[in-house]
């Protein structure tokens, strides 16, 4: 995995602001995804990317079965128009033998999930029928076959592919992994994380804070992102800014991490020691894209190991990490889909944009009384104000030639991942 493909040279240098698409389209094409698998247990499985296609070991169902606790018939031996009714001569539990004889003519008492008896085509459920004083059952006319009846391999059929290889597991795949027999999953290895926060300023929550600093919010934040994807993370602390300092951290935490991600010190500021810091043991591939929040957001290369610099100011660090760093997990990953999902609601706000720049705000999701969804612009969208992150839940989209959106409007939104969603 890693890098081999990133080019060394690149438009770091220039002037230019590289496109958010463009930076994808890099990310999608050059990362190299690990090869290294391991099989693990179904309960660890969830959020982890699956190495090969899972084939189902069996149909599902394995055998045709009532969809009802009721009474299992053969549809012809009803009157059509009328009532009928049929003495009981069997029960049929689920995961239990037959008890008794299914025979045309009778009706056999049966429960949700268990088989049908051979040549039964029908379930009628237990509300529907009156038992007897004698214990036979009358039973309603107007019974088809394959009423209540599930078929065997109706959902899925043996040796069929169920999951594909790239997918990244979610609950319901679990669930299908389990269902057609498999009690282990083959998943590419978590990708090994380093991650840094930089700056002198940055303090750690909890300790006194000094005169003119702050906690470090961050690198807490970027742990609790990595959490909903398939990484282990090495928390390496607060470097200072001094360029030394930084690039010894980076260079060492490459040496036995297959990604090291940092957050601040990556402008242009003079105290900004990161991009010099990777240009000294590797390559920097952009470094400044056409967004708003997050424009000096990097992608390098240390040796074989990928770089991912995220800007200092918090909301920049969350939206680049989402924009960015998500897509380059994933694909290292091996991940088959890192795109983020967006749709599209009404805007309930005016908000006027400068043209140039792809423009991501926050905004809160709000459900009206006619059960539509109305996006309302979060108040403070300066990229240090953690707060205007927590009241909201998604970001609203502005393309680069957007002049900004009217009240009303179609507003492109992505919701926030399972870590930043309420
Ligand atoms: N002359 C220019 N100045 C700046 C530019 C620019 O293009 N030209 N870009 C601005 C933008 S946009 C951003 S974003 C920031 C990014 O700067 P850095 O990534 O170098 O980050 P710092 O300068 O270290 O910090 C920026 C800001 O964020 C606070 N910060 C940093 N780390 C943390 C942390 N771990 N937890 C909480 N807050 C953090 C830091 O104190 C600063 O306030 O640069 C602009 N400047
Ligand atoms: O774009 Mo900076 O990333 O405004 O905060």
């Amino acid at each position: 995995m890693g890098v081999r493909r990133l080019l060394d040279d690149c438009c770091a240098a220039a002037k230019r602001l590289m496109p958010l698409d463009e930076a994808l389209a890099i990310i999608d094409r050059d990362l190299v995804p690990v090869t290294d698998v391991e099989t693990v247990p179904l309960w660890a499985a969830l959020g982890r990317v699956l190495a090969h296609d899972v084939t189902a070991r069996i149909d599902l169902p394995p055998a045709t079965n009532s969809a009802m606790d009721g009474y299992a018939v053969i549809a012809a031996d009803l009157d059509a128009d009328a009532e009928t009714t049929l003495p009981v001569t069997a029960r049929q539990a689920a995961g239990r033998p037959l008890d008794g004889t299914a025979q045309a003519g009778a009706a056999v008492r049966i429960f949700t999930g268990a088989p049908m008896p051979a040549g039964f085509d029908a379930v009628v459920m237990q509300e529907e029928v009156t038992v007897q004083p004698d214990g036979r059952v009358t039973i309603p006319p107007g019974v088809r076959p394959g009423r209540n009846v599930r078929h065997a391999g109706e959902d899925v059929e043996a040796g069929s592919v169920v999951l594909h290889s790239g997918a990244r597991l979610r609950a319901q795949d679990i669930a299908m992994a389990a269902a057609v027999g498999h009690g282990t999953m083959t998943v590419s290895r978590p990708l090994r994380v380093a991650v840094f926060s930089t700056g002198d300023e940055l303090h750690e929550p909890g300790d006194d804070l000094p005169p003119g600093c702050i906690y470090d919010s961050n690198r807490h934040a970027l742990q609790a992102m990595l959490a909903g994807l398939p990484v282990a993370v090495t928390d390496l602390g607060r470097l200072a800014d001094d360029p030394a300092v930084v690039t010894r951290a980076i260079e060492a935490a490459a040496v036995d991490h297959d990604v090291v991600m940092t957050t601040g010190g990556v402008s242009v500021g003079e105290e900004d020691h990161v991009r010099q810091a990777v240009e000294a043991k590797g390559a920097i591939t952009f470094w400044r894209l056409n967004i708003k929040p997050g424009k000096p957001v990097a992608l390098g290369r240390v040796g074989e190991t990928v770089f991912i610099g995220l800007p200092g100011n918090p909301v920049a660090t969350a939206v680049t990490f989402l924009l960015v760093a998500r897509p380059i997990l994933l694909r290292l990953a091996g991940a088959r889909d890192i795109a983020l999902r967006r749709f599209q609601v009404p805007a309930g706000f005016s908000y006027v944009k400068k043209e140039g720049r792809r423009e991501f705000i926050r905004v809160r999701l709000e459900t009206q009384a006619d059960g539509g969804t109305l996006a309302r612009l979060e108040r403070g969208q300066g990229s240090h104000m953690i707060s205007s992150l927590v009241d909201s839940h998604a970001l609203a989209e502005l393309a680069e030639d957007s002049p900004g959106v009217r009240e009303g409007e179609a507003l492109t939104v992505i919701p926030f991942p399972d870590t930043m969603a309420g």
